[in-house]
C-alpha cells in the first residue's frame, strides 16, 4: 500500500462542518484511510490556507462541446440545436470529439471536477480520455431517431445500447456508462418502450433530458392528455438510479413521483437561464424529497465547465423561483455539487469519509476575494472560483498539483481544441 498524506488544511467533513485536520489516502485501492487526526502518508500534498473538500461531480454535461464555445448563443434551445449546433456536430469526427473531450477534462481538473455524467457520441474516445485524465465518468451514447429512418434510428439505439455495455467497468472501474435516449420527444414511444427493456436487461440505469422547455412539454400534454413524467413512468424510465437532465417544468404530481421512485434530477441553472428555458422549482423538488445534483449542461450553453459557477447560479436562481431568499441555501448547493451527484450517479464519492473514493480538491483560501474566511461554506456557494483550486485527486491519483495538470498536456490540448473547432466549423459552413 503506497498512501497521500493531504496535510494542513482544513478539511470540509460530511455534515458540512469544517475543522482543522487530514486526509489519508490509499493511493493504490483509491480510497480514504482516514479523515482528521490521520498517520502520516508515504507523501505529503500541502493544503495549507486550503480547504480540503470531496471533489464536484458534474452531473450532466456533453464534453465534446467545449469546442461549440461561443459558436451560438443568445437562442432559444430547438432553435439553438436545429440551426446551429447539430449542423456542426454532423461534420464532428471521432478525433474532434476526442479533442474536445480533453479540453474539458483540462477545464474539469482544473476546477474541482472529479466526476461526471457525459452524453454524447463517438463514446469509445471519450472513454480513452477518461482514462488517460484520471476523472470518473458515468458515460453514454446519446439517441435522437427523430427525422431518421427505421434502418438508422435502429442502429442509433443498437450502438447506445452497445457501448453501455462494453464499457461498463472500463478504466479501472472509473467509468460506467447508462443509456441515453436524448429526450422524450426525440425518440418514439415504441423504441423508448423496446430500448429501455433492453437497458434494464443489462442492469444498466437511463439517462435523459426531461421536462426542458414548454415546447417540449407542451405537445406531449395535448398528445397524451398526460404529464411527460408519467409517461417517462410508464415506460419504465422513473427508475432509482436513472437521473433526467433539468426538471424545469414538472408540476405537483409529478415532484411527487420523482421523490416516490427515486430518480434523480440534475439542475442546469446555468443552461436554462441561457436558454430562457425556465426556472426548475428546486427548493420544492428538494422539500418532496427528490434527489437533485448539479450539472453544466453542454459548455455551448453555459459557457463554461465551472461547477463553482454552477452552485452559485443554482442559489441566485432558486431564490428568485422561490420568492424566498433563504431558498437554495449555500448548504444546499454544495451538497447538490458534491454527495447529491455522486449519488444521482452512483459514485461512491462526493464526501470525505474512511472507506469513500478518495475523490478529493484542495481549494486555496488565500486570496482577496476570499478574505475574511467566516464560513467556508458560504464561499463555496457565492465566492469561490474554479481557479482558486490548487490540488485535485481522483481515485486516489493527483491530477493536478499546484495548478499544474498532470494527466493531460494542457497547452497541447488548448491548440489542438482550437485548431479543431476552427475546422469543423469550416466544414460545416
Ligand atoms: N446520436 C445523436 C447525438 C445525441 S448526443 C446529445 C445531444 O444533446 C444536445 N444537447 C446539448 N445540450 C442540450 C440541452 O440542453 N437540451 C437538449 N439537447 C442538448 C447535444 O448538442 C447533442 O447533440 C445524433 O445522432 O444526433
Ligand atoms: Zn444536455
Amino acid at each position: 500500500m503506497t498512501t497521500l498524506q493531504i496535510t494542513g488544511g482544513e478539511v470540509l467533513l460530511p455534515d458540512l462542518s469544517v475543522e482543522r485536520g487530514d486526509v489519508l489516502v490509499d493511493t493504490e485501492s483509491g480510497e480514504i484511510l482516514a479523515v482528521g487526526d490521520t498517520d502520516e502518508g508515504d507523501e505529503t500534498l500541502d493544503a495549507e490556507g486550503g480547504l480540503v473538500m470531496p471533489g464536484l461531480v458534474n452531473a450532466h454535461t456533453h464534453v465534446p462541446m467545449t469546442l461549440l464555445r461561443g459558436v451560438a448563443d443568445d437562442k432559444p434551445l430547438e432553435t439553438w440545436l436545429r440551426e446551429d449546433i447539430w449542423p456542426v456536430e454532423g461534420a464532428f469526427t471521432a478525433d474532434d470529439v476526442r479533442v474536445g473531450a480533453e479540453l474539458a477534462m483540462v477545464e474539469m481538473i482544473r476546477s474541482g471536477t472529479t466526476g461526471f455524467a457525459d452524453m454524447y457520441f463517438h463514446v469509445p474516445e471519450i472513454v480513452d480520455v477518461v482514462e488517460e485524465a484520471g476523472l470518473r465518468a458515468r458515460l453514454g451514447h446519446g439517441v435522437v431517431t427523430v427525422g431518421k429512418d427505421d434502418e438508422a434510428a435502429q442502429a442509433d439505439i443498437d450502438e447506445s445500447l452497445d457501448v453501455a455495455a462494453e464499457f461498463d467497468g472500463a478504466a479501472g472501474g472509473r467509468v460506467s456508462t447508462a443509456y441515453m435516449p436524448h429526450s422524450l420527444t426525440t425518440v418514439s414511444e415504441d423504441e423508448l418502450h423496446e430500448s429501455v427493456a433492453r437497458a434494464r436487461e443489462l442492469g444498466i440505469p437511463v439517462h435523459y433530458h426531461g421536462n426542458e422547455t414548454t415546447e417540449e412539454v407542451d405537445p406531449i400534454v395535448d398528445d397524451r392528455g398526460e404529464r411527460p413524467l408519467k409517461y417517462a413512468d410508464d415506460l419504465g424510465m422513473l427508475g432509482e438510479s436513472d437521473f433526467l437532465a433539468h426538471g424545469v417544468h414538472v408540476d405537483d404530481t409529478e415532484i411527487e413521483l420523482l421523490a416516490e421512485r427515486g430518480t434523480s434530477v440534475i439542475h442546469c441553472p446555468a443552461s436554462n437561464m441561457k436558454l430562457a428555458s425556465g426556472i426548475a422549482p428546486v427548493q420544492q423538488m428538494l422539500d418532496a424529497g427528490v434527489s437533485v445534483g448539479l450539472g453544466t449542461d453542454g459548455a455551448a450553453s453555459n459557457n463554461d465547465l465551472d461547477l463553482f459557477d454552477e452552485m452559485r447560479d443554482a442559489a441566485m436562481v432558486g431564490k428568485l423561483a422561490a420568492d424566498d431568499a433563504s431558498a437554495v441555501a449555500a448548504e444546499t448547493v454544495v451538497e447538490m455539487a458534491t454527495r447529491g451527484g455522486a449519488d444521482a450517479l452512483g459514485f461512491d464519492s462526493g464526501r470525505l469519509e474512511a472507506g469513500a473514493n478518495a475523490d478529493v480538491v484542495v481549494v486555496d483560501f488565500d486570496a482577496p476575494h476570499l478574505t475574511p474566511a467566516h464560513d467556508p461554506v458560504s464561499h463555496l456557494a457565492y465566492a469561490v472560483r474554479g481557479s482558486d483550486v490548487r490540488h485535485t485527486v481522483c481515485d486516489g491519483e493527483l491530477l493536478m498539483r499546484d495548478r499544474e495538470v498532470l494527466t493531460l498536456d494542457e497547452a497541447a490540448v488548448i491548440r489542438r481544441a482550437a485548431e479543431h473547432a476552427r475546422a469543423a466549423l469550416d466544414r460545416a459552413t
